[in-house]
C-alpha cells in the first residue's frame, strides 16, 4: 500500500535544533531517504508535481548540490528528461555561469555549465528544501543566463515563515509539505 505522503514526511523528516548554527531548526531528510517506501512515494509525488507545473514536456531537471542531486536524478528519469547539476563554486570543470546568494545560514556561490542548457529548453529546478529562497532564485538566474526557460521550481519541503516562495514567480513553485 502507498503510504500517505504527509504522514511519511512528518514521521521521517527529523528536526535538529541549533544546526549548523544556534537558532536554526534544521530539517534533516536523511531518515526519509533511507526508507524505501518513503523514498519511492516522495519521488513519485515530486515527479507528478513537476509535470503539473510544467504543463508540457520537460527537457531537463536541474538539481542543486548537494541534497537536490539525490532527488533530481530519479525525477529526471521518470519524466524522460536529462539531469543538469547546479554546483557549489569551483567544482565544475568547463566554462560556467556563476551566481552568489545568501542562505538561512551564511552565503554561497553556485555555478552551472554554460552549455548545460540551450535556449528554449524547458527546465524544472528541484531541491529538497525551500527556506529563504535564495538558492532557488540563484538557480533561476543561472538557467535564465543560458536562454532556457524555468517551467517549475519544486521542493520536497518549504519552511513557510522564511518566505522563500515570494522570491519566485507566482504559480511556478510547488512543494510537497509546508512547515
Ligand atoms: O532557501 P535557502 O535559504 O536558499 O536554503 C535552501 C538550501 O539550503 C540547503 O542547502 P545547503 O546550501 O545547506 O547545501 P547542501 O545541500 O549541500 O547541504 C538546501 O538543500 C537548499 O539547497
Ligand atoms: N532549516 C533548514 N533545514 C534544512 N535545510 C535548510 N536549508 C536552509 N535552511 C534549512
Amino acid at each position: 500500500m502507498t503510504p500517505a505522503l504527509d504522514d511519511v514526511l512528518d514521521r521521517l523528516v527529523r528536526d535538529v535544533e541549533d544546526w549548523p548554527e544556534p537558532g536554526v531548526l534544521f530539517r534533516d531528510v536523511t531518515p526519509l531517504l533511507a526508507d524505501p517506501p518513503a523514498l519511492r512515494v516522495t519521488v513519485e509525488r515530486l515527479t507528478e508535481l513537476s509535470s503539473e507545473l510544467a504543463d508540457g514536456p520537460v527537457d531537463k531537471v536541474v538539481g542543486i548540490e548537494a541534497r537536490g542531486f539525490i532527488l533530481a536524478v530519479p525525477v529526471a528519469l521518470a519524466l524522460g528528461a536529462g539531469f543538469v547539476p547546479a554546483r557549489k563554486a569551483g567544482k565544475l570543470p568547463a566554462t560556467t555561469h556563476q551566481v552568489s546568494y545568501d542562505l538561512e545560514y551564511g552565503s554561497a556561490t553556485l555555478e552551472m555549465h554554460t552549455d548545460a542548457l540551450v535556449p528554449g529548453e524547458r527546465v524544472v529546478v528541484l531541491d529538497d528544501v525551500l527556506a529563504t529562497g535564495g538558492t532557488m532564485a540563484a538557480v533561476d538566474e543561472l538557467v535564465a543566463a543560458t536562454g532556457a526557460e524555468v517551467v517549475g521550481n519544486v521542493t520536497m519541503l518549504e519552511i513557510g515563515p522564511l518566505g522563500g516562495r515570494s522570491r519566485l514567480p507566482v504559480g511556478r513553485f510547488g512543494t510537497l509539505r509546508t512547515y
